[in-house]
């Protein structure tokens, strides 16, 4: 094949800002640069508390539109003896650039991600991620991402880059399974994170 540049039926290049995208502008009322964000639900896989085997990971707000986070792989996380699986990685890579949002006060969900593997990751090892908006263009939210070992200016272990697809509340509400629905819409915690974003639960 050639060419470096993934297209697909949305035309063009799919993970790039198309001509004409704005860019991204931090929300007024977005976090402080370093302070923590917290889970969007408590029960998610990459972020929630409640979720035992899951990543747990911690995001803080950064400069511009941008986030900072880390995941420490743990033994549930293995793919091959002693490594990170590679999907637990992409779901780090998810979480990571879906906490863009937090900054842009926008809910969106991940449309297409496309993932670099660079180097194995072994259990134990703390990722420091990193991701940032690249663009917006009506619905679409550009987001770039990587993943670096053991410290913020360790090697390079992933890179990503995404496009999220900014929906309403009602795409949750309509399409999760309904125990789940009535359990996070009873619970005070869910309303912050909705008021948070501005959309009435
Ligand atoms: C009650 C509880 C509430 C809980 C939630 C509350 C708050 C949450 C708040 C914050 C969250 C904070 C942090 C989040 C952190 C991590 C999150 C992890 C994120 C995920 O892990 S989330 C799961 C995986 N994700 C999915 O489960 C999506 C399944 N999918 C769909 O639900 C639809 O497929 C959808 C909605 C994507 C589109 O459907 P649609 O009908 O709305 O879109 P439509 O066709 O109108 O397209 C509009 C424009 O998007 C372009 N477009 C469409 N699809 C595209 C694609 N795939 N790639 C690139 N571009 C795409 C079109 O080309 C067009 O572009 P254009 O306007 O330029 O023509």
């Amino acid at each position: 094949m050639s060419g470096a540049t993934a297209t697909d039926s949305t035309g063009g290049s799919a993970l790039t800002p198309p001509p004409g995208a704005e860019t991204p502008v931090r929300h007024p009322d977005a976090p402080e640069p370093g302070t923590p964000l917290g889970s969007h639900y408590e029960q998610c896989f990459g972020c929630g508390e409640a979720q035992s085997h899951g990543l747990h990971l911690e995001a803080r707000a950064g400069e511009g539109v941008g986030v900072t986070a880390e995941f420490t792989v743990r033994p549930a996380h293995q793919g091959a003896p002693g490594l990170a699986h590679g999907g637990v990685l992409v779901s780090a890579l998810d979480e990571t650039l879906g906490s863009v949002q937090w900054l842009l006060r926008t809910i969106a969900v991940t449309g297409r991600l496309e993932t670099e593997f660079v180097r194995p990751v072994p259990v134990g090892t703390t990722l420091h991620l990193r991701a940032h908006c690249t663009g917006v263009s009506g619905r679409k939210i550009y987001s770039s991402a990587e993943g670096r070992i053991g410290s913020p200016d360790g090697p390079v272990a992933v890179r990503a880059r995404a496009v999220f697809v900014e929906v309403q509340l009602e795409h949750f509400t309509k399409n999760g399974r309904p125990e789940e629905i009535k359990a996070a819409l009873d619970n005070p915690d869910q309303h912050k994170v909705v008021r948070a974003f501005e959309v009435n639960p």
